[in-house]
């Protein structure tokens, strides 16, 4: 399991890559919940409304509430553990991975509301850190990487990082980690098309990568399609 932070510029392919994550996902033989939340008010990931735990979050408050029902499933996620005397869920315990998939990391990060801001920061911390083990990820993007946007302990916590192309140096290597543009991996020198990136995974060298595409059609094709085999699933409901 990891947790995935992506980061990038203005239209270098962040959200459409977080949406290739989530389409997977959503139609992956296990069902895997699903939970959404949208820093852009529901325009990025509105398409998933009918496949996401609780519909879409697109507010602070409901951001809050996401990530407390997340908490909540990791800690009984625990205590099935325990049962099974395991330090770690794989497939064969028959408990699905769960996905957080979040667009916009900023809108609650940096919210104006700070005693909600760090019930999120918190949560998202607790969440990063322990649900790894009990098959819980984490995907985000952001356009602004910076400390200010995600605290560094919680930035540590993804250990894995995706950058799209970014205008500096300075903003490569607060995704990549210090020292990196140095060492010839600068997302500033990206060519200048989306989905073109740099993957920095498993404590190896950052990998040049290139994003499939995936259009708003037949993401709501796959949204649809994700929709009939759970309601399948669940009988419906
Ligand atoms: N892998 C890709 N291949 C080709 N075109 C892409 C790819 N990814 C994105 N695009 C194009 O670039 C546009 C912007 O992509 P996207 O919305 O994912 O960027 P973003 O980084 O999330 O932008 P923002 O910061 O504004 O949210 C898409 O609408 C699409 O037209």
């Amino acid at each position: 399991m990891i947790n995935l932070l992506i980061g990038g510029g203005v239209g270098s392919g962040k959200s459409s890559t977080l949406h290739t994550i989530i389409a997977a996902a959503a139609i992956d033989k296990d069902r895997p919940p699903l939970v959404l939340i949208d820093g852009k008010g529901g325009v990025e990931l509105g398409l998933w409304e009918a496949v996401a735990h609780g519909g879409v979050r697109r507010t602070p408050a409901e951001a809050v509430t996401a990530l407390t029902w997340v908490k909540g499933q990791m800690d009984s996620r625990y205590d099935s553990m325990r049962a099974l005397g395991v330090r770690k869920l794989g497939r064969m315990h028959d408990i699905p991975p769960l996905l957080v998939g979040i667009d916009e990391l900023a809108t609650f990060t940096m919210g104006r509301d700070r005693k909600r801001r760090d019930t999120f920061i918190g949560l998202l911390h607790d969440v990063a850190s322990r649900g790894r083990a009990a098959a819980i990820r984490i995907v985000a993007t952001t356009q602004k990487p910076g400390t200010d946007v995600v605290p560094s302990h919680v930035r540590d916590l993804f250990d894995t990082r995706w950058a799209f192309r970014v205008s500096t140096r300075d903003a490569s290597d607060t995704i990549l980690g210090a020292g990196m543009s140095a060492a010839g991996y600068s997302a500033a020198k990206l060519p200048a098309y989306p989905g073109a990136g740099l993957l920095l995974a498993g404590g190896e060298p950052p990998v040049r990568t290139l994003s499939h595409y995936l259009g708003t059609k037949d993401l709501e094709r796959l949204a649809a399609y994700a929709a009939a085999l759970r309601n399948r699933q669940i009988g419906g409901s």
